[in-house]
């Protein structure tokens, strides 16, 4: 439980890069102390993030962990308790794209992106639920969800199916942690012009038979705002959950899109 004076604690996951990394740097920019997270390949990247954090004069913590192990999650809690003093904001971000046709999806390959999108949400949300509730000063849990998790895009249909997961998840999590002042949101962001939309353009354009960059100036043609989301339009939604301002409002799965779906 934060006291008065000091500074609430935030954990990004999946923050080497892309809308992680803004996030943690503007949770930063808001006040936060914020340790971030990703896995062994994108370690480099994430100590830079965590030095940017510093540069902002919040104190950081790079925890180097797999989100789908329910070990490494509540190693990965217990040592930013241990860094930072406490816990009061999770930012379950981290997520895996894949682009392929349902009928071609083989049950590993469904298996790995559910233990990653979901389990990974899942294992983030109730470790991070139990420290709250430990600590007693209530808390701020935010996950990662999409535009497709209430309205599949073809070709990404089991990403779609976690996604869609995700919001049930924010809903019954909302339910039972009200009590503790916890409170649950998800954010839905559209076409974000990050390294998975890098990914999901080159896989789409194959699939389609299009030139590298078609896929996404296609998609990009539903954007009611006339642009592709950069990550800083996330972090700033995801800066309000983060925040007192968003107290009342728990259970939510917002979409933060330009302009795609209209709920
Ligand atoms: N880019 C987009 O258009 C959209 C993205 N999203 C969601 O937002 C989140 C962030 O997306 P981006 O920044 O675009 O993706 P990204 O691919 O650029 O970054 C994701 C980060 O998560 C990390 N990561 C992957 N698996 C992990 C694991 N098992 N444990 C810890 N870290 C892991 C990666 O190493 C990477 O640094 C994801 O959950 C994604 O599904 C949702 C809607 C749209
Ligand atoms: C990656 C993703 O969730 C979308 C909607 O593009």
């Amino acid at each position: 439980m934060t006291t008065a004076g000091q500074a609430r604690v935030a954990l990004v996951t999946g923050a080497a890069r892309g809308i992680g990394r803004a996030i943690a740097l503007r949770l930063a920019e808001d006040g936060l102390d914020v340790a971030v997270n990703d896995v062994e390949a994108g370690e480099a990247r994430l100590h830079e993030v965590a030095d940017e954090i510093a540069g902002l004069g919040r104190r950081s913590a790079a925890v180097v962990a797999d989100v789908s192990e329910p070990q490494a999650v509540e190693s990965m809690v217990e040592r930013v308790v241990s860094e930072l003093g406490h816990l009061d904001v999770m930012v379950a971000n981290a997520g895996i794209a894949h682009v392929k046709p349902l009928l071609e999806v083989t049950s590993e390959e469904f298996d790995h992106l559910m233990a990653i999108n979901l389990r990974g949400v899942y294992l983030c949300y109730t470790a991070a639920a139990r420290q709250m509730i430990a600590q007693g000063g209530g808390g701020k849990i935010i996950g990662a969800a999409s535009i497709v998790g209430y309205r599949p895009f073809p070709l990404l249909g089991h990403y779609s199916a976690s996604k869609w997961a995700v919001r049930g998840l924010t809903q019954a999590a909302a339910m039972e942690w009200a009590q503790h002042g916890i409170t649950v949101n998800a954010y839905c962001p559209g076409i974000v012009g990050t390294a998975m939309w890098d990914y999901i353009d080159e896989k789409l354009a194959e699939n389609e038979g299009l030139r590298k960059g078609a896929a996404i100036s296609k998609y990009s043609e539903l954007i009611h705002l006339g642009r592709v989301s950069v990550p800083e339009d996330v972090s700033k939604f995801v800066s309000y959950l983060a925040s007192p301002d968003s107290d009342y409002m728990t259970g939510q799965s917002v979409m933060i899109d330009g302009g795609i779906q209209f709920s």
